[in-house]
């Protein structure tokens, strides 16, 4: 239904489907006409595949992606980046919503992902178990460097140029399952295990992009404090998760094209 063959695999997180606005020559597929590809469930993800142009490059931006808590087996989650993988993308950008462990992150921050801790992944919550298709990697494939350094590098730059550098972090994400917000002891845990924050997606997918090879980049939003303290009132929910997605979506929009423009522009230097 495309000849559009892209490149670049953007991943939209909770409010974060604006992110497709900066493409042109859009074409749009609702998940539920694909067959065999999950469907959203959860608000904020509106669950379409937007295939578009930034500068020259091709991509194709999932307006909504997967998580365990909806009830999909960790297969179904990343199923789309294998999909991708064999249409022929190169570097996947994944983002997301996440609430800040670390005490110095303000809310609207973006976290630029360095590395991540698995949870989900210690309890065999995998989705690389089971048996290994020779044809997407290796059997036992290393994590140690997962998010690209040069494309983490690339968003120093490009935040620094449009101006974003005081609200631009890095750190540790760690994935939970959900669908419950965290417990004081669990955050407080989460903190002494070094993640500076915490949600509930992309670890899956950033790892079978990394086992079939796929460059990758992190991105994610801080859109709450997490709660260390039992003195503290306030109490995190999902409408306050998608209100401040929606108020940094323009900037992040703005970064994710730039960035693309640019990993197009250094891909044809270095070639
Ligand atoms: O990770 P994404 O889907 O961006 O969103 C985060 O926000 C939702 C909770 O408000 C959860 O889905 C959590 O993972
Ligand atoms: O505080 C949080 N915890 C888990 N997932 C989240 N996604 C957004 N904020 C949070």
């Amino acid at each position: 239904h495309t000849s559009q063959r892209p490149k670049v695999l953007v991943i939209c997180g909770s409010g974060l489907g604006l992110l497709a606005d900066g493409a042109a020559n859009k074409q749009t597929f609702r998940y539920q006409d694909i067959p065999n590809f999950p469907v959203s469930t959860v608000e904020g993800h509106e669950g379409c595949l937007v295939f578009g142009t930034i500068e020259n490059t091709s991509c194709v931006f999932m307006q909504g992606h997967f998580h365990l808590y909806e009830g999909y087996s960790l297969c179904q989650v990343t199923f789309p980046v294998r999909i991708f993988k064999l249409i022929g993308v190169e570097t996947v950008l994944v983002t997301n919503a996440s609430g800040a462990i670390c005490p110095d992150f303000k809310v609207g921050d973006i976290m630029i992902i360095k590395d991540h801790i698995n949870l989900p992944g210690f309890a065999g919550q995998h989705p690389l178990c089971g048996p290994n298709d020779e044809r997407f990697g290796i059997r036992f494939p290393c994590m140690s460097d997962a998010y690209s350094k040069d494309l983490r590098r690339l968003t120093w730059d490009v935040g620094n140029e449009i101006g974003c550098s005081d609200f631009i972090r890095e750190g540790v994400y760690c994935m939970v399952s959900g669908p419950n917000f965290e417990t004081i002891a669990e955050a407080r845990m989460l903190l002494i295990l070094g993640c500076d924050s915490v949600g509930m997606s992309i670890v899956p997918e950033v790892t079978v992009a990394k086992h079939c090879g796929l460059r990758v980049l992190g991105l994610s939003l801080i859109t709450n404090m997490v709660s260390l303290d039992y003195s503290r009132e306030e109490k995190v929910n999902h409408e306050e998760v998608l209100q401040i997605s929606k108020m940094r979506a323009e900037v992040l929009q703005k970064m994710v094209t730039m960035l693309i423009s640019r990993c197009q522009q250094q891909s044809i230097n270095t070639h």
